[in-house]
């Protein structure tokens, strides 16, 4: 059972499914040029249409509104905002996201406001990207411009979706824009999301945001063996995944097998900029890890292994429901004290069915995700860990990165082509589950 005024809404980010890519003022970022390079994205796809949301936003939000979310968690495109990531304010690119949030508002939904997710103007890559610790000042500008313009109505702010995977996708093994195959050397760029994180929650209290908190994507690990080599090689892609970017933000240090490393990019005062207050802490969250130790000429000293005897969705992905309860607690156990109320900003699978003849998208395997998902919150909250909502992902079936429109992952089916939406019958099913919940819960 669920704690009253426990919040469920559905999550997306700009990229994603806005697109109008060319449109409005908008400059371009690295995922536009990252999907125009050939072989990049598995089919092919780039976000330039996506699911076009950017001239849909009313019927979006009218399905959020039969969907009865309390809550949407979406991304703002920085360069909508600034074409080049800094300087000059594209007005037509606020005023966007300012319709967006007053149409949400209006329908009884809060927004959760991510300010990046992932797709950084390309300007700012060209001089670096997060590898250029100036970027973490120009983070802070942006993020004080749509503060200013939407503090005044948006519930909750998350300065940056998971660090992690922008660190080891992005610069690390080149699977994700900017494509950079860097390995170990991409850690300058943990840092640097780290402290932009920091100075955007500054600056977005300054302009007088209420709630500000993180949303990082998190699995327990587990070893392949108890064998030494494959626990050691788990302990650290532990560290790596989930410490690194936890404990600077909520206790303002680096977990000691990382710090002496992180300590040659960290200035003086940074780690106190970091730790900013949370006043929630967003879990996204998938699946469990199964670690190994690598062989010896490896790049890497660890090797990711299947995660056996488990259902698994269209991703490959093991679907392991007590996975999130483990998770929660072990947060718990890790953090204590320092950690604020959960909510889980991400949860949700791809499942690839569409509209049969009479228009039908019957999805039961992701009802049953949704369903053993919220059981496992439910049972860690019995546990008493204090967990304030959840988001699934996703509202649409949308772009999924270098998966391109091969993964869906919607309580919404969209038609690339049409861009027609057809709720699955996991969409009515969230419903029903969400105003049952909220008839139990007056
Ligand atoms: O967690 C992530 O990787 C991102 O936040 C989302 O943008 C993904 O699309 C989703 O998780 C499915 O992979």
């Amino acid at each position: 059972m669920l704690p009253g005024g426990f919040r469920f809404g559905t999550s997306t980010a700009a990229y994603q499914i806005e697109g109008g890519a060319t449109e409005g003022g908008r400059g371009p970022s690295i995922w536009d040029t990252f999907t125009a390079e050939p072989g990049r994205v598995v089919d092919g796809a780039t976000g330039a249409v996506a699911c076009d949301h950017f001239h849909r936003v009313e019927e979006d939000v009218e399905l959020m509104r039969r969907l009865g979310v309390e809550g949407y968690r979406f991304s703002i495109a920085w360069p909508r905002i600034q074409p080049t990531g800094k300087g000059e304010v594209n007005a037509e690119g606020l005023a966007f996201y300012d319709r967006l949030v007053d149409t949400l508002l209006d329908n009884g939904i809060q927004p959760m406001v991510t300010l990046y997710h992932w797709d950084l103007p390309q300007a700012l890559e060209d001089d670096g990207g997060w590898l250029n610790r100036a970027t973490t000042d120009h983070f802070q500008e942006y993020a004080a411009i749509v503060g200013g313009a939407l503090a005044d109505r948006v519930e909750h702010w998350i300065p940056v979706n998971e660090p992690n995977v922008v660190t080891m996708l992005g610069y690390g093994n080149g699977t994700h824009a900017p494509g950079k195959t860097l390995m170990f050397e991409a850690l300058p760029v943990a840092h640097h999301l780290l402290l932009g994180h920091g100075k955007a929650a500054i600056a977005l209290r300054q302009a007088g945001a209420t709630s500000v908190g993180c949303a990082n994507n998190h699995a327990p690990m587990w070893p392949a063996t108890d064998k030494d080599a494959d626990v050691g090689a788990t302990k650290l892609f532990d560290a790596l995944w989930n410490a690194l970017f936890a404990e600077p933000m909520l206790f303002g240090r680096y977990p000691a097998d990382l710090a002496e490393i992180m300590d040659m990019y960290t200035h003086e005062g940074d780690m106190a900029t970091i730790r900013q207050p949370l006043d929630f802490y967003g879990v996204n969250y998938y699946n469990p890890h199964k670690i190994g130790m690598a062989a010896e000429d490896a790049e890497l000293p660890w090797e990711q292994l299947e995660v056996l005897g488990y259902p698994t969705t269209d991703f490959g992905w093991p679907v392991v429901p007590d996975g999130l309860r483990e998770l929660l607690i072990l947060m718990r156990a890790r953090y204590r004290a320092a950690l604020p109320p959960i909510y889980i900003t991400e949860s949700g699978c791809s499942y690839g069915m569409g509209p049969d003849a009479d228009g039908v998208v019957d999805d039961q395997p992701r009802i049953d995700y949704l369903d053993s998902h919220l059981r496992a919150v439910a049972e860690a909250v019995a546990q008493g860990v204090d967990v304030r909502g959840y988001y699934t992902w996703s509202l649409l079936d949308n772009f999924e990165w270098a998966e391109g429109f091969t993964q869906r992952f919607g309580l919404v089916h969209v038609d690339y082509d049409t861009l027609v939406r057809t709720p699955k019958k996991s969409f009515e099913w969230y419903a029903a589950m969400v105003a049952a919940n909220r008839v139990t819960r007056r």
